[in-house]
């Protein structure tokens, strides 16, 4: 068994068992990680009114800290419900004296502040709540929360009011809950989001990129059982951040988990058919990919009317070994071994020189009827006829899918993570790579690194029907050690870099003989 990361939640209690404390406990434990619980108050309350918020003392709160770093220090710490001046003076300290000895910690605040049912858990003035607001990484405010934190006069959307909140806080990343809804059976939640600043964390490889803002929406699930869904939230996005995900993934995932507990919760509402204030259902990880929202980023919105790409035609044959070469050396010396796909990866080369090495490599390609994709350099790869291009995430900011497409050229996609697969499967390309599946030494992938249970996931995530289904190539660090097991998640095909090019000093076999060892275990 593995070591479960360990997250702290500083909340309120619930005694009608929904909400605060119950829930964030409820959720970590479903989603395996361990929950250290710190009560900021003990609440009167039940489905009808909130009588009081009874705050506890910082003496308490302070010894209950101080005992649990010495055995139980957090990955990431949640807040919840603070419930007094004192508490957000606490909170400012602890997370200060917690970052100096663990810098990769990492704080998600809820800004609990309106009960559902009437009645406010606190008085805290916005000047008061600065401090705090000043020093977490991540904030979850449903939109009228944020309408007050951002303190604009007009009624904003979510946007907006994100960028607003990050301008006066520079909270790296701001998820406004119910944020923006074009369709009122929607629920979209949107999230405005600083790369590469989250402590210990790196988000994107194009470090010229300062924020990405996306919107994750789902159809809305009518539910009478949603009390302490907020909380839930919070805390499921702050297990997936314990486990490493990185935020947006993190985001992707809770959205899953409470789309799967409203799902799970239904029957019950049903059952009962009257108006009822019950607790959120939470269940365990979200697998299925009916939980899972829909992504939507300024490039969807972009190619919202793009076609598909032309399919890779394999007429029932496996895509198998796919190798990813920088020269017309390597082409040469692999596409003897009867592949079906190579892709052409230079790098450290003039432009002009590049369009030569192009050119031959289309008509070597040709030759051995095999797919030649040509990575990066997709408008070359149009004009000298390859038959498909790969793209990065950084590159489908500038590439014009359009003419990719009109050009009939196969298109493959990158991606690493759900978030990313979910928004790329929607531009429907001829495959879509997943990685780094284990770390590698050809390219700093920090941070991106997903294992085989991640990878797993993510193939979950295609629809469950054939003929829609776009195959999967898996790629980083795979080797002759790792790629049955790598196979055995059910992608399509398996790219390697290193693998085929040291072969010799990794197994002190040649390159043609670990193609044909790959080739046997791919089968
Ligand atoms: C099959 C396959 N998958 C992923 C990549 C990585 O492509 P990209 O994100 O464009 O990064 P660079 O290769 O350009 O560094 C790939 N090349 N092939
Ligand atoms: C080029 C590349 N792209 C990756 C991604 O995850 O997008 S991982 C990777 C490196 C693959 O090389 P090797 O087989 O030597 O690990
Ligand atoms: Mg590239």
């Amino acid at each position: 068994m593995t070591k479960k990361p360990i997250i702290w939640t500083i909340s309120g209690s619930d005694c009608s068992g929904g909400a605060g404390i119950a829930a964030d406990i409820k959720t970590g434990h479903g989603l395996g990680v361990e929950v250290c619980q710190l009560i900021s108050a003990n609440t009167v309350q039940n489905s009808q009114q909130l009588l009081s918020v009874n705050s506890v003392s910082i003496d308490i709160l302070q010894q209950q800290a101080a005992l649990l770093m010495t055995d139980k220090p957090p990955s990431v710490i949640k807040i919840g419900l603070v419930a007094n001046v004192a508490q957000v003076k606490w909170l400012v300290q602890l997370l200060e004296q917690l970052k100096q000895k663990m810098p990769t910690l990492i704080s998600v605040y809820d800004p609990v502040g309106q009960a559902t049912v009437g009645g406010s858990f606190n008085s805290l003035t916005l000047a008061q709540l600065r401090p705090l607001l000043q020093d977490v990484d991540v904030i979850t405010p449903n939109l009228l929360e944020a309408q007050s934190l951002a303190q604009l006069a007009e009624i904003s959307d979510a946007e907006r009011l994100a960028k607003k909140i990050y301008d006066d806080f520079a909270i790296h990343s701001i998820i406004v809950k119910g944020g923006h809804s074009e369709i009122a059976l929607d629920s979209s939640d949107y999230c405005y989001h600083q790369l590469n600043q989250l402590p210990g964390k790196q988000d994107n490889q194009d470090k010229t990129q300062a924020a990405i803002s996306y919107q994750l929406t789902s159809k809305r699930i009518a539910s009478h059982y949603s009390h302490g869904g907020g909380c839930s939230f919070a805390t499921a996005l702050s297990a997936f951040l314990a486990h490493g995900y990185l935020v947006r993934d993190a985001f992707t995932l809770a959205k899953a988990f409470i789309n799967q507990g409203f799902n799970a919760s239904e029957p019950v509402s049903k059952l009962y058919g009257h108006q009822y204030y019950g607790a959120f259902e939470q269940q365990g990880w979200p697998y299925q990919a009916a939980f899972f929202p829909q992504a939507v980023d300024e490039v969807s919105k972009k190619y919202q009317t793009l076609p598909a790409f032309n399919s890779l035609n394999l007429a029932g044959k496996k895509l198998g070994l796919y190798p990813v070469i920088d020269s017309l050396y390597w082409l040469k010396r692999l596409l003897p071994l009867g592949l079906e796909i190579i892709q052409l990866r230079i790098k450290n080369l003039a432009l002009a020189d590049v369009e030569q090495v192009i050119i031959e490599a289309v008509f070597l390609a040709k030759s051995y009827d095999t797919r030649l994709f040509i990575n990066d350099y997709w408008q070359l790869a149009i004009k000298h006829g390859a038959y498909g291009v790969h793209i990065g995430q950084e590159d489908l900011q500038a590439a014009d899918l359009f003419k990719i497409q009109q050009a009939g050229l196969r298109l493959g996609i990158s991606t690493h993570g759900c978030y990313e697969f979910l928004l790329a499967q929607q531009l429907q390309p001829s495959y879509l790579a997943i990685g780094a599946v284990f770390p590698t030494t050809t390219k700093d992938m920090t941070g991106q690194i997903q294992g085989l249970n991640n990878l797993t996931q993510v193939l979950a995530l295609r629809p469950n029907n054939n003929i829609t289904q776009i195959p999967v190539v898996a790629i980083g660090g795979i080797n002759l050690v790792r790629a049955a097991q790598v196979v055995a998640t059910g992608v399509e095909s398996i790219a390697v870099v290193t693998a085929i090019t040291e072969a010799k000093s990794s197994y002190n076999i040649s390159p043609e003989q670990v193609v044909e060892k790959l080739q046997k275990i791919i089968g």
